[in-house]
């Protein structure tokens, strides 16, 4: 497993230390440690159940852990929220009935040490032409801005997020990450959750995939694409196709005929086309390419599901 660097004197943002959570006979969350460090965006992955939302939900102080212990900034979830240094968006709630967009947003921004001006908090979040709105009368998508909103009222070190930018419109998500951005770059460790590998991709630089409550991977990106291993070959075929010949090139981990052309994984490429032309076959148009973040998730979390099975 790769592990992030970091001088050795630096208090982590976030420490996790063999941290354990179980409902019945569930490990939701099982000796993960961890220790994440000022400016850096990471992305939290993991197939539906992996423990996301409840590593989230641990780190905020929201449920107590079974076991081991989580710091943030080398004190308690509870003195680190206390002191304004965590902003958070989660899942769902956070909306109360009744009010106001504005007044919400208000609200947050006086509950805050470090608050910013209310409507600057408004307009970064996209919703100062809808301030006057009952926040129960908003669309998903204005609902999620308005969670934003309540997450970077003020000046917070450490910004959670679990699953941002579900149900935003594409201008939305362009806008929250640009803010995510500014944000990182200004020292402030972003953390979120999320099922979008493109963003995590194109946002995070280190990404952690979770699987069963365990950290299976942990590093940039590249890296992670890298400890996938296989890579992409695809290719044209003339005439008829023999699928049951294709599937027994050795290191192939999947296949995809499409018409004439042929989309497969393979652990080893180099001997899967030697093995290619062995077969007689003459491939044309051949590409080769290292797996996008999207496929080595999978690859890596289909990999250990087989191992546990
Ligand atoms: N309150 C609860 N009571 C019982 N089991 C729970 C509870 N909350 C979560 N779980 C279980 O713990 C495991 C981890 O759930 P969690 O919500 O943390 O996963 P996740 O990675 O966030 O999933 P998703 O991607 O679907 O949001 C799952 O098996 C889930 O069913």
């Amino acid at each position: 497993m790769t592990t992030t660097a970091a001088p050795a004197t630096t208090t982590p943002v976030v420490g996790f230390d063999q941290v354990t959570k179980t409902y019945g006979s569930v490990r939701a969350v099982d000796g993960l440690s961890l220790r994440l460090y000022p400016g850096e965006t990471v992305a939290l992955l993991g197939p539906n159940g992996a423990g996301k939302s409840t590593t989230l939900d641990l780190l905020l102080g929201l449920k107590p852990a079974d076991g081991g212990t989580v710091s943030l900034f080398g004190t308690t979830p509870r003195e680190a929220i206390v002191a304004g240094r965590v902003g958070a968006m989660l899942q769902s709630g956070g909306l109360m009935d009744g009010v106001t967009v504005a007044e919400l947003v208000k609200l947050a921004c006086s509950l805050h040490p470090r608050p910013y001006p209310v409507a600057d908090v408004l307009a970064r979040a996209g919703i100062a032409q809808i301030a006057d709105r009952k926040v129960d009368k908003l669309s998903g998508g204005q609902a999620q801005r308005v969670r934003f909103a309540l997450a970077t009222a003020g000046d917070s070190d450490l910004i959670i997020l679990d699953e941002p930018t579900t149900g935003m419109d594409v201008s939305a998500r362009q806008a929250f990450w640009a803010t995510m951005r500014e944000q990182a770059d200004q020292g402030r460790t972003v953390l979120f959750a999320t099922h979008y590998l493109e963003e995590a991709d194109a946002i995070a630089d280190r990404v952690l995939v979770l699987h069963r409550g365990r950290l299976l991977a942990d590093g940039t990106a590249a890296e992670i694409k890298a400890k996938a291993g296989a890579r992409r070959v695809a290719f044209d075929l003339e005439g008829e196709i023999d699928q049951s010949a294709l599937r027994g090139l050795p290191f192939l981990t999947s296949l995809d005929v499409s018409g004439q052309t042929v989309r497969i994984q393979s652990s080893d490429a180099d001997a899967t086309v030697h093995a290619l032309y062995g077969l007689g076959v003459y491939p044309r148009n051949l590409e080769v390419a290292g797996l996008g973040l999207e496929q080595a998730f999978v690859a890596i979390t289909e990999a250990e599901e087989a191992k546990q099975s």
